[in-house]
């Protein structure tokens, strides 16, 4: 069976597209920060298909290649990297921002992102043709809004650098692909609000957000397409999401 690894597989998107993985067959590579969760997963899917999890800090460049040196045998030849562990911190104006928050986004979602490529790059490499790296962007990367500032800068450097990854894996066989996603009903608001679970259900209230689901199929099928196939980039919004005109600052 194909293997799948995804990061931030202990809430929302990750954890929905380890299930949908699941259901197909594939074994699984799950990490994250909360073991007690990646436990509860592994408990849940770990009867149906071969699952390792990994206790792991993105962050942590040398865990990560350590992680990753130390697979298993049965684990070594993965087909599907899904990019997926990241966060948004601080809402508000960036000139009322904390600088470590600014740090912790920069720090997850890029540096992060880029050691867990960096580490897999021969695994994939070595599995070819119809193997894929999947990125979780966002649509904050492509579109600007106020409290936005770094997480969608971080989301921009998502985007460009799967562009640019592509183009020195011509020939390998890898795919990359971004999948960047509008408002959806995850653990995410919470995160980014320190906790604010008023907040966060008002934010999903009274609309239809993407759910973790959507995005988990939406995952599963640019991994399944035939090998001949790369998505660049795949933005997907709820129906009830759009934009806004520009604002004027006026006297
Ligand atoms: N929800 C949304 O509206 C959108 C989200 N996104 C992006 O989707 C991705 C998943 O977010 P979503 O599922 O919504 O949010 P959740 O908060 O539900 O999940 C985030 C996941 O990332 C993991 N994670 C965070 N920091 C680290 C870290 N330092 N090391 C390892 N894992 C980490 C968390 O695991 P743990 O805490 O256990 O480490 C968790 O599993 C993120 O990259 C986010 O930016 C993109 C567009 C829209
Ligand atoms: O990435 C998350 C979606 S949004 O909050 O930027 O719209």
């Amino acid at each position: 069976m194909p293997i799948a690894m995804i990061t931030g597989a202990t809430s929302g998107f990750g954890r929905a597209a380890a299930r949908r993985f699941a259901a197909a067959g594939w074994s699984l590579i799950l990490t994250g920060r909360r073991s007690e969760r990646l436990k509860e997963l592994e408990q849940e899917l770990g009867d149906s298909v071969e699952v390792l999890t990994l206790t792991l800090d993105v962050r942590d460049a040398e865990a990560v290649a350590q992680a990753v040196e130390a697979l298993p045998a049965e684990f070594r030849e993965v087909t599907c990297l899904v990019n997926n562990a990241g966060l948004a911190l601080a809402p508000q104006p960036a000139q009322e921002v904390d600088l470590a928050d600014w740090h912790t986004m920069i720090d997850t979602n890029v540096t992060g992102l880029v050691n867990v490529t960096h580490a897999m790059l021969p695994r994939l490499i070595a599995t070819g043709a119809g193997a894929s790296i999947i990125n979780i962007g966002s649509v904050a990367g492509s579109w600007p809004y106020p409290g936005g500032h770094v997480y969608g800068a971080t989301k921009a450097f998502v985007e460009q650098f799967g562009y640019n990854l592509r183009c020195d894996l011509k020939g390998t066989g890898v795919r990359v692909t971004d999948i960047s996603p509008g408002m959806a009903e995850t653990e995410f608001t919470l995160v980014r609000t320190k906790g604010d679970q008023a907040a966060s259900d008002a934010l999903y209230s009274g609309t239809t957000p993407l759910q973790a689901e959507d995005i988990a199929e939406q995952i599963f099928y640019v991994a399944t397409l035939p090998d001949h196939i790369n998505i660049n980039r795949l933005e997907v919004m709820p129906t009830r999401q759009s934009w806004s005109p520009f604002t004027i600052d006026r006297d």
